[in-house]
């Protein structure tokens, strides 16, 4: 069975890239002509690229203004944080600090320091490591539990914000004929250098076939998109702060990773004058927005 393998090869390949000379040979990049398969893209409606050998899957390059990149990044740490609602991966392992005074807000206010305990008798661990490494994911509107791979009684569920929602069912209406496709649950993924995602396929959602829409901010990454199985090699595409892209058709149930995530890449509009906290850290993640239809 050598080919069951296929694509953790290439998760592989890339997860062990060195930072100072990735081989990005093989990488498309929407941004760029010159890159691998470039000339295999297709603009198939205004701002929206296809591959012919990745079906189904729409690249949006660069459709976030800077502004609302980081409007929607401050919204997640600001808002949407502060939310006990609103699960992460740290939920279960730590008495988090939640309304005004919460995990961004005491990071931010030199607070860092502060240890936090955990719920069961393993470490209290400091604001400042649990911003910078621990925070792996948040959810929110309906929260998706990893564990159980399933979505919980919607009625227990938080609202979608209302901006983040009218701002990705435009894309999407925009970009596909879902004309109705509704931001019902959200992932947020966080990433530092040298965290990845391994291969998976999204399919806890009621219907495989309305689109998903992912879309990245901060640090450029590797992205692989296979197939229906794990024995196709599959494609490697970069993506940079502003771009998102959406998975519909056959690429909708498609195994895909997140296998490098490219250091000082983040782009100097992400920067703001007097904010040296949040500079130090945006330019250290990539922060991802995952959001998905869940019922029907
Ligand atoms: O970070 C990404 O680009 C992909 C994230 C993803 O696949 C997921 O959250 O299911
Ligand atoms: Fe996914």
């Amino acid at each position: 069975m050598e080919n069951e393998n296929v694509f953790r090869l290439s998760e592989k390949f890339y997860k062990k890239q060195p930072d100072s000379g990735i081989d990005l040979s093989k990488v498309l990049d929407a941004s760029d002509e010159n890159s691998f398969g470039f000339e295999k893209l297709q603009e198939t409606k205004p701002g929206v690229w296809e591959h012919e050998e990745m079906p189904g899957l729409l690249i949006l390059n660069k459709c976030l203004a800077p502004e609302t990149q980081l409007d929607i990044v401050k919204c997640i740490l600001e808002r949407q944080l502060s939310d006990s609602r609103n699960k992460s991966n740290l939920s279960p392992f730590y008495e988090l600090p939640h309304g005004e005074k919460n995990l961004w807000t005491m990071y931010k206010n030199g607070e860092d320091n502060v240890a936090i305990p955990p719920t069961g008798s393993s470490k209290p661990v400091t604001v400042k490591n649990l911003m910078e490494k621990k925070l792996r994911w948040i959810t929110f509107g309906e929260q998706y539990n990893w564990t159980t791979r399933v979505y919980p009684d919607p009625a227990t569920a938080p609202p979608f914000p209302e901006k983040l929602g009218h701002l990705t069912e435009e894309l999407v209406h925009k970009a596909t004929e879902f004309k109705d496709w509704k931001a019902e649950a959200a992932i947020v993924n966080f990433y530092s250098p040298r965290d990845t995602l391994s291969g998976h396929v999204d399919d806890a959602e009621d219907d495989l076939t309305l689109p998903l829409l992912s879309m990245s901010i901060g640090l450029d990454c590797i992205y692989l998109l296979g197939t229906e199985t794990r024995k196709d090699v599959p494609k490697a595409i970069r993506l940079h702060s502003g771009d998102a892209v959406i998975m519909t058709g056959l690429s909708r149930k498609a195994y895909h990773a997140v296998p490098k995530i490219i250091p000082n890449t983040a782009p100097s509009y992400l920067q703001l004058k007097d904010e040296a906290v949040w500079n130090q850290w945006i330019q250290t993640k990539r922060v991802n927005f995952n959001i998905r239809q869940v019922r029907v």
